[in-house]
């Protein structure tokens, strides 16, 4: 095991470690000494309103941005390692990102989609696909509920049915964690209840989840651990029932609130 990593007993091998980790963006403090684990295999949602420094937590884990050394210590570490690259993350963590759709202007199939997963490209430019690809990609259309749809081109998909397929993608190489930013944003109750459906059956099939999101609603039941930020910072951390009170989310959105639950799912009315 690489230095300075514990296993937990009721947890997996921690994935990310952030201690005191400061980024900035122009003059904006957007992570602020910010103190975090997350561990593989676990279910978590990093749950935040609007600026709370939830991209840039992506974004750090994602290497996009760089953390400052503001406090000591500063640790800053991947799967036990202090030195890691984009690469060593790929093919641990599946990267869903709603930016990426934007991203696939050429004419590409769903299939197409998924199968660019295992080269992280943005189309397949001629390379060779295996049976073995072919194969895990119908696995994968099938889990995620999209099978009937796989040989539609991207562009003509629905956004509820393009994510999806990028949720496929992600999933291409089998890594063990999901992390997915707002991925519900701008879906309707027809594409959110089928896209709730494909990420349960992702947690069920036993790839850890991370869910970065405002939306209550985004909380599947899988879920176990809600991380909440606020202010570049964790404002809370633990257990789904002990987060989701009225008093706490009314704290992390300012607002007064009543927090509902309903078979396993959780609301937020009264605001
Ligand atoms: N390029 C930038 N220049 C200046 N400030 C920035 C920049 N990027 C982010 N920030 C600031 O950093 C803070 C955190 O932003 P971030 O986008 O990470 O929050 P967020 O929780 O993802 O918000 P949202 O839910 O609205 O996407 C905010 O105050 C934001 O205004």
């Amino acid at each position: 095991m690489p230095h300075g990593t514990a296993c937990s007993p009721d947890r997996g091998l921690p994935l990310i470690e952030f201690e005191n980790v400061t980024v900035t963006r122009s003059d904006v403090r957007a992570l602020d000494s910010l103190s975090l684990t997350l561990y593989e295999g676990e279910n978590t949602a990093i749950l935040g309103p609007n600026g709370a420094g939830k991209s840039s937590l992506v974004k750090a884990i994602t290497r996009e941005y760089y953390p400052v050394i503001s406090k000591e210590p500063c640790t800053f570490r991947f799967r036990g390692a202090d030195v890691w690259d984009v690469f060593a993350l790929r093919s641990h963590i599946g990267i869903v990102s709603n930016d990426l759709q934007y991203t696939f202007t050429r004419p590409l199939t769903g299939r197409e989609v998924i199968l660019s997963g295992f080269f992280s490209s943005i189309g397949l430019f001629n390379r060779e696909i295996t049976p073995a690809m072919e194969e895990r990609a119908k696995e994968i259309e099938r889990l995620l509920g999209i099978d009937h749809l796989s040989g539609r081109l991207m562009n003509t998909l629905s956004s509820g049915e393009a994510r999806r397929f990028l949720i496929g993608r992600a999933l291409a190489f089998g890594p063990k964690t999901l992390l997915l930013d707002e991925p519900t944003s701008s879906l309707d109750l027809f594409a959110l209840h089928t896209f709730r459906q494909a990420l349960r059956a992702v947690a069920q099939s036993g790839t850890g989840i991370i869910l970065v999101t405002h939306n209550l609603h985004d909380i599947i039941p899988e879920i176990s651990r809600i991380v909440m930020m606020k202010d570049g910072r964790v404002f809370g951390d633990g257990k789904k029932t002990e987060m989701l009170t009225d008093e706490r989310i009314g704290g992390l959105f300012s607002v007064p609130v009543h927090v509902r639950e309903e078979n396993g799912w959780y609301y937020a009315t009264g605001y």
